[in-house]
């Protein structure tokens, strides 16, 4: 479970260009939940998912991340708890490093060091499998560099990377913003697939409606750093995008100008 109560973060305190970006925040995901994170620009998005991988520091309140508080977890502790999955294809792994490196360094993520990036032959098998499941044919390109695979290769392999040292929380960051529209289905497929097979508690955020809507448990919107939607079962099933942007509209008393969130 994950339990944000209460989470403020100010950027720039005291000085001229304070920012309050979150505004008290309480969300509860239960183990195994799968919450899409909506909002329009600047609403805190990014922040809540900082404060969550420990990049952001609390101005206020608590994080706990299944029955630890986040606070108090090592760097290696929270690298652990946490996996993350950038916007940016090339944020999420070495370019310089082989394919199998890589996976070799996700698969220590947290662990202590020395392990590292040997890449012992069951490991190899590992990875080989894990990539055979892609369908991209890249478990015959282990020893190739990262850098050769294309945006969605490389955030498909990402995705695998983020999941294979058992984390207790999947973050998901705009993943798919960067990819084309065929490649942006497959790695959401993909996401759908690995988080049904783990279970991992995941929140994902997203500037489109509608995979808000068609994908994951839950789907919860940001404005202003605050929450102000939170919907699931039957009212989510039954919810179109319209019902989104009306619910906004009556809560907040104002258009939602953002036309970035009718993408998709
Ligand atoms: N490091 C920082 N220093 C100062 N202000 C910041 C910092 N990071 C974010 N902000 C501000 O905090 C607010 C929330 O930003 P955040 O990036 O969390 O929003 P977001 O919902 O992710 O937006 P977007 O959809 O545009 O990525 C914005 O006004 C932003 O300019």
């Amino acid at each position: 479970m994950i339990s944000v109560s209460g989470l403020e973060v100010v950027f720039g305190a005291g000085t001229p260009l304070e920012k309050r970006a979150l505004r008290g925040v309480d969300l509860v995901v239960p183990a195994g939940q799968f919450v899409s994170v909506i909002g329009s620009n600047g609403a805190g998005k990014s922040t809540l998912l900082g404060s969550l991988a420990g990049d952001v520091k609390p101005t206020r309140g608590t994080i706990e991340i299944a029955g630890q508080d986040a606070a108090r977890l090592s760097g290696n502790g929270r690298a652990r708890a946490v996996a993350r999955v950038f916007q940016d294809p090339l944020a999420g792994s070495c370019g310089a490093l082989t394919i199998e490196e890589n996976l070799a360094l996700a698969h220590a993520r947290g662990k202590r060091r020395g392990l590292g990036l040997a890449v012992t032959s069951s490991r190899r098998e590992l990875f080989r499998e894990r990539l055979k499941e892609l369908g991209l044919g890249l478990e015959n390109r282990l020893e190739d560099q990262m850098a050769l695979l294309s945006g969605g290769q490389r955030q498909a392999v990402s995705l695998i990377m983020a999941t294979l040292a058992r984390a207790d929380l999947l973050l998901l960051d705009e993943h798919t913003a960067a990819l084309d529209p065929a490649m942006a289905e497959f790695v959401m497929s993909l996401t759908e697939r690995v988080i049904g097979e783990t279970g991992v508690t995941t929140l994902m955020v997203t500037h489109s409606m509608r995979q808000a809507l068609d994908h994951g448990d839950r789907t919860v919107m940001l404005h202003e750093g605050k929450v102000v939607l939170d919907v699931s079962g039957d009212e989510r099933r039954t919810m179109q995008v319209e019902d989104l942007l009306h619910m906004f509209k009556r809560m907040r008393g104002q258009e939602l100008d953002d036309d970035a969130l009718l993408i998709g």
